[in-house]
């Protein structure tokens, strides 16, 4: 992470931003509100422009009534103020696009017409379409030595396929100019984990198996698949969830010290610990993953169907909606160290946290009963509450209590420490990023490629095995299976905070 020395806002950061995608899923619900943000803050210099491509027929003023409605439903009414958004929707032009014809892309290159600011391209489509992108933007002319790309997850379904598309990409942008978006990197919080591993001798010295007995990490969401059945069948947990956000967490708080804070340096210590993961062997599998499918439940006290009664379901699909497995990282500092992950849709709350449990004392000198409980444990909230709790064993106070352990947090409480800064969404930190062009808070090909050889190992067991998924009610925590994987070693899944 080279610092730069300009203030944010500078206007050396100024870009021309071309969105594809400008009217789907992600850019309405997250982009264009991001955007808005970094603009309200004082983030965006005064002359970056940005184009909204798609293929229906808008002019720009349609286009920006259409951005404005989106961002007064997403936004909370003190984060409206007329002026702030007149002047970002000010900065928005519409082009309508087939962005697999090679016609019409010249509208790219004149809407730039005379500009000096870097373009970024951001491409908020699927993935099997960034070639064609990536072409047609080339054969226009439309880019120079200066152009960033900037692409969405999952980068593929396998291996194979993800090769193919970051070879696309990469015949037209060199890799220090490809943004590959995890937006969990985004989140505060992931980044807290950096600082706090890094900047904190107590966890420095203590961060190895020597110390640590098993880490957690679950990702869980209320929500199901929220209308997106099409990419969800064809992708399941693992290539939606694990395979990148799941794996980028669990690097972050595997990985060896980086030399520095720069991009590659962090990007480096990822890949060893992408490359250490242990795969699973016929038997492991069995044991050590389980895959669940939500049937009908409750959810906030609301009956919600099954994934199966979903709105456009294939009633015989097999595809997960949850995950849960035990891994290692097989080196000096994690062996023998099981790090437990699980992620679902359907939970019963949205809870993405991560609790490093630390080894017990070698030597025990108090109430035996009480010997489960005599261990600290890092709790790091990603969300919501975002926060680091570290519990710590005291005295039960009292007369009567003797020398009685009570385990009690030292909580540290983002909102309540920090209160007058917003916490800012994953995305807005990730454009302001791309508009310094800086790189560390994204994902370089060889990381993804470890991380789907590792997935696609999985994948392939599953397919061979022909085990369908274990059923759980929505609003439950996944199937009994993925608790008796973590009960029979002793251990359960942490749930307060
Ligand atoms: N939505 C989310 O929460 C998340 C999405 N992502 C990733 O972000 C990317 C975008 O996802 P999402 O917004 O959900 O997808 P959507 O399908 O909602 O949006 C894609 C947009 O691109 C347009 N488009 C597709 N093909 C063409 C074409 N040939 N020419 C012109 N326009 C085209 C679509 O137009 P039309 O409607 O006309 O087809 C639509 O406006 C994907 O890579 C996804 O994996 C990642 C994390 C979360
Ligand atoms: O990438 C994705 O992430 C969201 C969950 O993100 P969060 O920031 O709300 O935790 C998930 O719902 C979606 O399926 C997936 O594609």
């Amino acid at each position: 992470m080279s610092q730069s020395h300009n203030p944010l806002g500078d206007p050396n950061h100024a870009i021309d931003l071309a969105l594809f995608g400008a009217l789907g899923d992600l850019a309405i619900r997250k982009l264009f509100p991001a955007l808005y943000h970094l603009d309200r803050e004082g983030l965006m210099p005064e002359s970056t422009r940005i184009v909204g491509l798609a293929r229906e027929g808008h002019d720009t003023t349609e286009f920006r009534n259409l951005v404005s409605a989106a961002l007064q439903k997403r936004l909370k009414k003190e984060e409206q103020d007329k002026e702030s958004i007149t002047r970002f929707l000010n900065r928005i032009d519409y082009l309508k696009l087939d962005f697999k014809q090679a016609e019409g892309f010249e509208q790219i290159r004149q809407w730039r017409e005379g500009s000096e600011r870097p373009m970024v391209v951001y491409l908020s489509v699927a993935a099997a379409i960034y070639g064609d992108i990536c072409r047609n933007l080339q054969q226009s002319g439309s880019l120079d030595d200066a152009t960033r790309v900037v692409v969405e997850k999952p980068i593929g379904s396998d291996l194979a396929s993800s090769e193919e598309i970051n070879d696309a990409i990469g015949s037209v942008f060199p890799e220090s100019r490809i943004y590959r978006i995890d937006h969990y990197l985004g989140k505060e919080t992931v980044q807290n984990l950096i600082a706090l591993r890094f900047a904190n001798p107590l966890f420095g010295t203590q961060w190895n198996q020597n110390h640590i007995s098993h880490v957690e990490i679950t990702v869980a969401e209320k929500v199901g698949i929220e209308g997106r059945w099409g990419y969800f069948d064809e992708a399941g947990q693992l290539r939606d969830m694990v395979q990148n956000h799941l794996l980028q967490l669990l690097c972050l708080i595997a990985m060896d010290p980086p030399s520095n804070l720069d991009a590659d340096a962090i990007r480096d210590e990822k890949v060893k610990v992408l490359k250490a993961l242990k795969s699973f062997t016929g038997e492991a599998l069995g044991r050590d993953v389980v895959r669940g499918q939500y049937t009908a439940g409750t959810s906030d006290g609301q009956q919600v169907p099954g994934y199966l009664e979903e709105e456009g379901a294939n009633t015989e699909s097999q595809t997960e909606t949850f995950v849960a497995m035990k891994t290692e990282v097989a080196n000096w500092r994690w062996a023998g160290v099981p790090f437990y992950l699980r992620t679902g849709k359907r939970m019963p709350e949205k809870l993405s946290q991560i609790v490093i449990h630390f080894r017990q004392q070698p030597h025990y000198i108090f109430d035996p009963d009480q010997r489960n409980i005599a261990a600290n444990k890092l709790i790091i909230r990603l969300q919501p509450e975002e926060g680091i709790a570290l519990q710590v064993l005291t005295k039960d106070s009292g007369l009567d209590k003797g020398m009685r352990l009570r385990p009690g947090p030292l909580h540290l409480d983002f909102n309540n420490a920090f209160p007058t800064s917003r916490i800012p969404d994953a995305y807005e930190r990730l454009l302001l990023e791309v508009m310094k062009g800086q790189q560390y808070l994204f994902v370089r090909r060889d990381e993804v490629e470890h991380a789907w050889r590792w997935c696609d190992q999985l994948i392939d067991g599953w397919k061979a095995r022909e085990a369908p998924p274990r059923r759980y009610p929505a609003g439950s925590w996944g199937p009994v299976a993925s608790i008796a994987m973590i009960t029979q070693d002793g251990r359960s899944w942490y749930e307060d905070y």
